[in-house]
């Protein structure tokens, strides 16, 4: 299985590949955008090119972190690549997956849905997680998908803490902006919970944040958060409950959370602080000293 290159772009000295590839997780198309940082292709020892995943946020396709964030220079910098998934599979005519915005198409959580309704498609866990990593490390072979970290917004900066969370030393580290904390405590995941996992709230404990940050057993690097105070869904979010919860696990102390005064939830305040979280991946990943 391959991808087609559906555009190829020059940005920042580097290069956005626009890919789409069949996957068999989630029995659909998928599009996948992957930024190839300037020293890709200008220096040939450049052969393990670490990767960093970044997870959209509800009503997200591949393309708005990619035209938005401003990754591109600090990729550079360092010298990562970038890879933006889609949020969810797409036209898989699952009844009722194009009726809301905060269920179905761009609305997957991340999870592996085990509802007969949705399980056919919904297995985006599984995607993101396994296929789209061993797929993209066997089609772009100078990238080095053993040296990789996790990173996303909203929907997506829950989906990063979960996946970094649920696979220890799997991720060199995870780094959210926005992130929902609550599964149990939010309209957008009740809604998608309950469709993709079932009613029996137990069944989705094992994505919950604030549990598997309690029972985490793996190293434990920094984890970088921010939230702005403007943002409009302060009460839906509710991001610092992951600082609290990391109180008394072995995350206590490792959890720099930042609430930014002013700042909204739009790609204007990401693209504000993505310098950060650039730095704190090229920390991890072994591409700066601090
Ligand atoms: N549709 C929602 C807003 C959804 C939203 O803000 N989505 C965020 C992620 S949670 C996003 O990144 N939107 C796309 C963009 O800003 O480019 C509303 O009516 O308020």
């Amino acid at each position: 299985m391959s991808f087609t290159v559906n555009k190829e772009i020059a940005t920042f000295g580097g290069k956005l590949l626009k890919l789409s590839h069949e996957s068999k997780a989630t029995n659909t198309k998928m599009d996948v955008n992957v930024y190839l940082p300037a020293q890709y292709e200008n220096d040939p020892s450049a052969t393990k090119i670490p990767v960093l995943l970044y997870l959209s946020g509800l009503e997200c396709t591949p393309n708005n972190a990619s035209e938005k964030a401003f990754w591109q220079p600090f990729a550079n910098k360092y010298g990562f690549a970038v890879v933006f998934p889609d949020t969810s599979p797409r036209g898989a005519n699952v009844e009722g997956e194009d009726e809301t915005w905060y269920l179905g198409t761009a609305a997957s959580f991340y999870v592996d849905s085990t509802t007969s309704k949705w399980s056919k498609n919904y297995k985006m866990y599984s995607y993101i997680n396994d296929e789209l990593q061993s797929e993209l490390a066997s089609y772009l072979t100078k990238l080095d998908f053993n040296n990789i970290s996790i990173s996303g917004h909203s929907m997506g900066g829950y989906g990063a803490l979960m996946i970094f969370l649920k696979n220890p030393s799997k991720y060199k580290t995870v780094s959210a902006f926005s992130p929902v904390a609550n599964v149990h405590d939010n309209k957008w995941s009740e809604l998608c919970f309950a469709n993709y996992l079932g009613q029996e709230k137990s069944s989705w404990d094992q994505y919950d944040i604030l549990k598997l940050i309690k029972s985490y057993n793996g190293p434990t690097p920094e984890i970088l958060i921010h939230l702005g105070t403007k943002d409009p869904f302060l009460n839906e979010l509710k991001s610092k409950l992951i600082l609290d919860a990391s109180k008394g696990t072995k995350f206590e102390g490792k959890v720099d959370y930042n609430f930014v005064e002013g700042y909204d939830h739009s790609y204007y305040y990401v693209s504000s602080f993505v310098d950060e979280h650039a730095k704190h991946h090229a920390k991890y990943l072994g591409l700066a000293d601090n």
